[in-house]
């Protein structure tokens, strides 16, 4: 049965004086969590707001829940969204908490104010105060409440856990998976926790510098990268390089190596036809999965560069 798409981004590209985004060309997958994950200022946000309607491509097409936004009927489809914005807006300061919630619970036909009431107990949040005296984590979580009160077909999460202390982390984890149990749901987060993504992600899209490098299944993705460490009767960086997803070597010894491979599979058997001898092996981190990618797309990873810091 084909995959049906919750968000289409179809050639999207924005230009600005100081930042281009696309063209992107991505399908976000109806039903399952999607995770987008890159360095800061990659354009993570943009794409949430482009699929919002909150900010507007100079070309291509995004389609959202099977419909093109900015019609008379945009309403329509955004109460069937629910959005967790990346940081609080200062318009709302000095409203108080409750009547925020009001307001959503007259602008969503679907919301339930049992389930908010719910979420805010387990939270642990009171929404009897101002906006601008809740602290950061406190209006996070009302934030996040507020968004899924309603459960929405479609939830978009911008960097969700900013600012929660672990347990509120933990209860936001579960919350998110008792949300994606009732099943038709679906999530497109973006998220700078590993722990985070480990945990919910069923896809997840690498993007950099307003490009998309790359959409993978997750446990496809953390089996295809390992590091292995190889050996072999004068064994060279030459030979090494044609080692099947082969994206670094490094010299660990006399004709020994470590080298990362996103195609652990395939490497392995080449070893075995090689006569190379594996000794270990280990899998890759998301972060430095993340790396690699950046450093195949000769986008570079300035890590190395703070070696000279303070010596
Ligand atoms: N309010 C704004 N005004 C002008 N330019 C902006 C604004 N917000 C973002 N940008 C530009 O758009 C680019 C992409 O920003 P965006 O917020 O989408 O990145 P991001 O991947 O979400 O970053 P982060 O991980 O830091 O939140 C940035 O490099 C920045 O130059």
């Amino acid at each position: 049965m084909e995959e049906r798409q919750a968000i289409v981004f179809d050639g999207v590209v924005q230009s600005r004086s100081s930042f281009k985004l696309g063209p992107v060309t991505l399908g976000i997958p109806e039903g399952f969590i999607t995770a987008i994950v890159g360095p800061n200022g990659s354009g993570k946000s943009t794409l949430f707001r482009m699929a919002l309607n909150l900010s507007k491509p100079d070309y291509g097409r995004i389609t959202v829940l099977g419909n093109e936004m900015g019609g008379e009927d945009e309403h329509l489809i955004k109460q069937r969204i629910g959005y967790l914005a990346e940081g609080p807006f200062k318009l709302d300061d000095n409203l108080k908490a409750c009547d925020k919630a009001l307001y959503y619970s007259r602008w969503y036909p679907s919301w339930n104010v049992n389930r908010y009431q719910e979420l805010l107990h387990i939270l642990g949040v009171s929404d009897n105060q101002r906006m601008s005296k809740m602290s950061k984590g406190m209006r996070r979580k009302f934030e996040f409440a507020l968004a899924i009160s309603h459960s929405p077909e479609l939830l978009l999460l911008d960097e969700p856990s900013s600012g929660l202390d672990p347990i509120a982390w933990k209860t936001m984890i579960d919350v998110l998976h008792r949300y994606m149990g009732q099943g038709g749901k679906t999530i497109l987060m973006n998220t700078h926790i590993i722990e985070e993504v480990k945990r919910l992600a069923d896809y997840i899209v690498f993007v950099a510098q307003g490009r998309v490098l790359g959409m993978y299944e997750k446990d496809e993705l953390f089996g295809n990268w390992f590091t292995l460490y190889v050996s072999g009767e004068e064994l060279t960086p030459g030979r090494l390089a044609e080692l099947p997803g082969q994206c670094g070597i490094e010299a660990v010894g006399a004709s020994s190596f470590r080298v990362t491979t996103g195609k652990a599979l395939d490497a392995e058997e080449w070893c075995r036809l090689n006569g190379i001898a594996i000794s270990s092996r280990q899998a890759l981190e998301l972060d430095d999965i993340l790396a690699a990618h950046l450093q195949q797309d000769g986008l570079g990873s300035r890590v190395h560069e703070t070696r000279g810091l303070f010596t």
